[in-house]
């Protein structure tokens, strides 16, 4: 049976890799895939991962919609056996139930990469969708860390190392960036409400309040 699977993790724990992976082992069976993503950070029409292998790939825009774009290219001779959609958390809830049809009337497979949360941990509206919509919902197994060593759970958005609550949901960029840039960190559920980065945890450890006394 075909499925609409969303694999889904925090920023960094391995997603595209993960989804290059799929596409390469599909693709040299024979298979035929049409990859999809948006605004990866690498640019336009690029699915990307840190590892350093990149891929082209559709860039999906707000009116895009995949059960047409799909059927266009089935009647048009060519063969879709699956799907990749990576960047799944910017897609619209639309676009979601778009995916979910491709599965059913097409009887495709649909792979959907994404993070379920934004910095403030709050759904992001496509992967809201997806959590309702996927017939599977699979958490990466390779975990990112936080900086105190569990399990990364949240993303934080970090200005100046500093964890910030407001501002724009999307903000396209990355983990590991100069303190002076908008940046990302990824933290366990604790220190994410804490609002402890790694910059601030430093500063604390390093701060004369918390030394000893004599
Ligand atoms: N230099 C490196 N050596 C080994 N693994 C790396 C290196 N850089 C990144 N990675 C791996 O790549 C993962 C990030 O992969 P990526 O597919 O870009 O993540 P995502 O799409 O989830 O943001 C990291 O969690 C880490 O496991
Ligand atoms: C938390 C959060 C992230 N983003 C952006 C930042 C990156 O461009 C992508 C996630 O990419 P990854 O391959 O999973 O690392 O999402 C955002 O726009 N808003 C947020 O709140």
């Amino acid at each position: 049976m075909p499925e609409l699977v969303f694999f889904s993790g925090t920023m960094d724990c391995g997603k595209s890799t993960l989804a290059l992976q799929i596409q390469h082992n599909r693709s040299a069976r024979g298979l035929q895939g049409m990859i999809y993503t948006r605004d990866d950070r690498e640019g336009e029409g690029k699915l990307s991962s840190r590892l350093g292998l990149a891929t082209k790939a559709i860039e999906v825009a707000d009116d895009l919609d995949f059960y047409t774009h799909v059927v266009h290219a089935l009647t048009a001779g060519g063969r879709v056996d699956y799907i990749i959609a990576d960047e799944a958390q910017f897609l619209t809830p639309p676009q979601i139930d778009q995916l979910a049809r491709v599965v059913d009337d097409l009887e495709v497979d649909v792979f959907a990469f994404g993070i379920t949360t934004d910095f403030r941990s709050k759904l992001f509206p496509g992967s809201q969708r997806l959590v309702e919509l996927a017939d599977r919902v699979e958490v990466l197994q390779v975990e990112a860390l936080c900086w105190c060593g569990a399990r990364a759970t949240h993303n934080a958005r970090t200005i100046g190392g500093q964890m910030v609550v407001e501002g724009a949901q999307v903000v396209v960029g990355d983990v590991n960036r100069p303190e002076s840039e908008v940046g990302y960190e990824v933290l366990c559920r604790r220190h994410h409400r804490r609002r402890m980065t790694a910059a601030r945890a430093r500063a604390a450890a390093l701060s004369p309040d918390v030394l000893p006394v004599d």
